[in-house]
């Protein structure tokens, strides 16, 4: 039982892909006291809807927001049990979220997926950060906006991503127009959780500003543009994106009666506006200030990294002022798949011997692959692959883009498949130092977070060999949630027990590990010519010379 007279603490809840997690965390020190993982019982939804027989088209990624709200019913109340914290202890609750993960909702907030008029037409559910069906109108956003000199397109690299909030709320105009005319409004998923705890519709200037190119002067893109595109979307964002803005670190309202009745929680309790989980681990490892660049290591890799100015860099997600620390532009940079990327070949391309043979010495696939690549040096396979098997989010930004490993021949083991995928993600994270030093700014040091830096070393090992860099690892289960835990005290204030800052909440509260990976020189000298490979490859099928995989997914599509 914890001393809960001189401790207070915060909840962070961290909704990842495949399921959310509450973390209790005590505001001193920034420890873990307890944590609890709720897989969502409907998990990702993109081969029908619950209770359906139609098929969803490819590229699809849907949730149920009633997972959500599960994670608040089930672990919050499981964490507070197992820390034996008084709720009056517990001065804040923080979210972070995937992003952009958006849902149409009526007046009420209600979930049009939630409402039997609607819930068979798929445009009326979630749709996750991977959904990329709305590619078409991305492409079409796009053009139009470099054809009109649009100012906000440099901020993003100059493409926006079919992930995003514009190309998928005109996806759901294009396709299903009842729904666009049905929503009130779409929110994104963090936003709409908060409004479950608070009863307050906000927005968070971390989505808005990353994922709905809002721009703290500038607000959302204006009515010509949004009118060229379609003349419905015209008032688009005074209406159906309607909504204050609030900075990170701020409180979106104190948690409604409802909510502290279903989670053991005081009624009142500062919920802090939502945080794209990326961001979120940024404070969480102790990065407030530029030069060190945070990888959040899962399903995808976003790279997150502070500087002084605006600058332009060539495909990076986005820059927004104040986007994660308040005094600095926040850049986002990322690869939209690296966990699923190994995952899809344990699942979908082991053959059974390996599986067996890992069964038969009691471990998973994943590790008996990652020791076995591991007796391999840098150029031993023979393989370099390119890390698009979920297209390229990177600097050319485009989910079209497909998969490719060269160098197969009869001999090739699975393990050094697993390795090429493993060192392609490396090269995936190079480009994208390389980009953001050739733009004036500086990558000093990486700093590593998420599942994978605590499931596969040789993977860390690579990433430090092949971008020739240190790496710094979190010393947290839950670094988001951490994250989320600080911007809840930060919401909370100094006053309660909490922080004036999300810098001073870091101070206190961030957690790295001591041991660190370290580039190993012989290996650097071999990635750098391996790197070259990849480079070549990366231009050849990614930069319009040649089309194949364009036209290889067109005819997939038919
Ligand atoms: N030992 C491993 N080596 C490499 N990848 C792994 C390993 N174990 C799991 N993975 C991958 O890690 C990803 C999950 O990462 P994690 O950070 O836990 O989740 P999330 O991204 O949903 O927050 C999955 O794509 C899974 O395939
Ligand atoms: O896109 C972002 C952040 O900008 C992420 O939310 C998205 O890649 C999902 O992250 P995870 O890999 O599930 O941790």
């Amino acid at each position: 039982m914890v001393q809960s007279t001189i401790h207070k603490f915060a909840i962070g809840i961290d909704y990842g892909t495949q399921s959310g997690r509450a973390v209790l965390v005590d505001l001193t020190s920034g420890e873990e006291i307890a944590d609890h993982v709720t897989s969502y019982p409907h998990h990702v939804i993109d081969e029908r809807l619950p209770g359906s027989d139609r098929k969803l088209p490819m590229d699809w990624a849907l949730q149920h927001p009633d997972d959500y709200l599960e994670v608040i019913r089930v672990s919050v109340p499981a964490v507070l049990k197992v820390g034996g914290v008084p709720a009056e202890d517990v001065i804040g609750i923080g979210i972070d979220f995937t992003a952009c993960t958006i849902l149409p909702v009526d007046s009420h907030g209600t979930p049009l997926c939630m409402l039997d008029q609607w819930k068979h037409q798929p445009h009326s559910w979630v749709k996750l950060w991977k959904h990329h069906a709305a590619q078409p109108e991305a492409d079409r956003l796009n053009r139009a906006a470099a054809e009109r000199g649009e100012a906000f397109l440099p901020r993003y690299g100059g493409k926006t991503s079919s992930e995003w909030m514009f190309a998928k709320v005109w996806q759901v105009l294009d396709e299903a127009p009842e729904i666009f005319e049905a929503a009130d409004r779409f929110l994104e998923a963090a936003d709409w959780t908060v409004f479950q705890l608070t009863g307050r519709m906000t927005r968070n200037s971390c989505t808005a500003g990353y994922k709905a190119l809002w721009h703290k002067k500038d607000g959302y893109p204006n009515p010509e543009y949004l009118k060229a595109l379609d003349p419905r979307l015209e008032h688009l964002a005074s209406t159906k994106l309607r909504g204050e803005v609030m900075p990170l670190g701020t409180s979106a309202g104190g948690l409604n009666p409802e909510m502290a009745a279903l989670t053991g929680l005081n009624p009142g309790t500062a919920v802090a506006v939502g945080v794209i989980d990326a961001h979120a681990a940024v404070p969480a490892m102790g990065v407030v200030t530029p030069g060190k660049l945070v990888m959040a290591m899962g399903t995808s890799l976003c790279h997150m990294l502070l500087h002084e100015e605006e600058k332009l860099v060539e495909g990076m997600c986005g820059v927004v002022e104040d986007g994660i620390i308040p005094g600095y532009f926040g850049y986002e940079a990322g690869q939209n798949a690296v966990g699923d990327i190994f995952e899809w070949f344990v699942e979908e391309a082991v053959p059974a011997y390996v599986k067996e043979r890992a069964e038969s010495e009691g471990m998973d696939v994943h590790p008996w692959l990652e020791r076995e690549a591991a007796l391999y040096k840098p150029g031993e396979t023979g393989l370099v692959a390119l890390d698009w098997h979920n297209g390229s989010r990177s600097v050319l930004m485009d989910t079209d883009l497909s998969g490719l490993i060269i160098g197969l021949t009869l001999s090739t083991k699975p393990q050094e498949i697993y390795r090429a995928l493993l060192e392609s993600t490396a090269f995936g994270t190079r480009k994208i130092v390389d980009t953001f030093e050739r733009s004036g700014i500086a990558v000093d040091k990486l700093y590593a977070c998420g599942g994978l830096p605590q499931k596969n070393r040789l993977l860390m090992q690579i990433f430090a060999d092949v971008t020739n860099r240190e790496i710094v690892v979190a010393d947290s289960k839950h670094t988001t949630a951490l994250g989320a835990a600080m911007f809840a005290a930060t919401a909370a204030g100094e006053a309660a027990g909490g922080y004036n800052s999300i810098v001073e909440a870091a101070k206190h509260m961030a957690k790295v590990k001591e041991e660190t990976f370290k580039p190993i020189p012989e290996h650097v000298r071999m990635y750098e010519e391996l790197y070259q490979a990849y480079c070549e490859l990366h231009d050849y099928f990614g930069r319009g010379g040649n089309d194949v995989m364009k036209r290889l997914k067109a005819m997939k599509k038919l």
